[in-house]
């Protein structure tokens, strides 16, 4: 994992919403619980109050008034008060949303001015790429690496259908900017979707355990069946999502938190089936180099301006290789130096990739 430095716009983001006075409703909330947002639709909320504690239930909540238009998001720890039992009819307020360690955003495309936040408090970005059936896309991948780094969260990229093709090059291809990776396949013939016929899980539950990722993936690249075998009863959560709104799975777009049994600590997986890629408008090219401790480092005496790009002209990345003692240092560098470069000509819009991938449906 490449060791991440912290500036100032970390500082902006991670106290969120709870870094503002407190209103004057404080008092008034003593009473309020603790609920994990574990997925929104139309305006209403299903949260778990006492996640993961001796009291845990779901229920089912609405924004207050008082909270505007601000944005609660799957990931959210709010503060609810109300009817917060979970019984048939019960409807639950949210109060107040808790400092967010983290923010997903994301554009609907790379001119789009508006940003919007996805998920909160994932530590994780979970890329699966199908190794064949669809063919891999990597512009996809580096753009879903540059918004996790953005913000500040880690990568794992799942490559499945290893029955399929080799993995081999797409692990020496994101090695080098410390994605980690695992490989998975069902049994040839096995029934779509079934669970239990994923091989390579331990690797991936290895990889969830005591975190919360958020899995995003092209159609068809086996996320279903990947979240089916993390998550036995994924259809049952999501159907009793639907049962409270009414709403058919198929129409749902947004994401959904799912609990993953049989891990040492509390491990959730936050399914996105409307996010596909990612508009990078709001990733500040500065911004992303912080994401690589050893290269932001070096960039410091960069040219004033210096955008760190292929062309531009004295900047030390290229000095950096150049230098390096030896051919074995010489190569990592540059390796480490060139995908740095790749994720962020996906963030300049630099025209090397499909222009299909650059921005994916938008939000609903
Ligand atoms: N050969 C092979 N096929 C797989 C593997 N994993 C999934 N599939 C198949 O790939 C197809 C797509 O899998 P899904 O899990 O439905 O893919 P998805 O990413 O959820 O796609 P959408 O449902 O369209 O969003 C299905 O026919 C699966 O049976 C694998 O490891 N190897
Ligand atoms: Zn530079």
């Amino acid at each position: 994992m490449p060791t991440r430095r912290y500036d100032e716009r970390d500082v902006r983001v991670r106290p969120g919403k709870g870094s503002r006075p407190r209103t004057k409703q404080r008092p008034e909330h003593a009473d309020a619980e603790v609920a994990l947002v574990t997925a929104v639709d139309r305006g209403r909320y299903t949260v778990l109050v006492d996640a993961d504690g001796p009291d845990e239930r779901r229920a089912v909540a609405m924004k207050a008034r008082e909270l505007g238009r601000e944005r609660v998001v799957p990931g959210d720890l709010v503060d609810v008060v109300g009817d917060t039992s979970g019984d048939d009819g019960s409807l639950a307020r949210i109060v107040r949303i808790g400092p967010r360690r983290t923010v997903l955003r994301r554009t609907a495309d790379d001119t789009d001015p508006i940003e919007r936040v996805i998920v909160a408090n994932a530590d994780q970005l979970v890329v699966v790429t199908a190794l064949a059936d669809p063919e891999p896309r990597t512009r996809m991948i580096d753009r879903c690496v540059a918004a996790a780094y953005d913000a500040r969260m880690d990568v794992l990229l799942a490559l499945t259908k290893a029955d399929l093709a080799d993995a081999g090059w797409l692990v020496e291809m994101y090695a080098p900017i410390g994605v980690r990776v695992v490989v998975t396949r069902t049994d040839a013939g096995g029934a779509a979707g079934t669970a239990g016929t994923v091989h390579g899980l331990e690797a991936v539950l290895d990889a969830l355990d005591g975190r919360t990722s958020v899995l995003v993936g092209h159609s068809g690249v086996g996320k279903s069946t990947l979240v089916n075998a993390l998550v036995p009863d994924a259809g049952r959560a999501i159907g009793r999502v639907n049962d409270v709104t009414g709403r058919g799975r198929h129409t749902s777009t947004s994401a959904v938190a799912l609990r993953v049994p049989g891990t040492h600590a509390p491990t959730w997986v936050i399914d996105t089936p409307g996010v596909r890629s990612f508009g990078l408008a709001h990733v500040d090219p500065q911004h992303l180099i912080g994401a690589f401790a050893d290269l932001a480092a070096v960039s410091e005496e960069c040219p004033r301006g210096c955008t760190h790009a292929t062309d531009s002209p004295d900047c030390l990345l290229d000095t950096w290789v150049a230098d390096a003692p030896g051919a074995t240092v010489h190569d990592a560098r540059a390796a480490r130096v060139a995908s740095f470069r790749r994720l962020l000509a996906s963030r300049l819009g630099t025209p090397d990739g499909d222009p299909r991938e650059t921005g994916g449906p938008a939000l609903p």
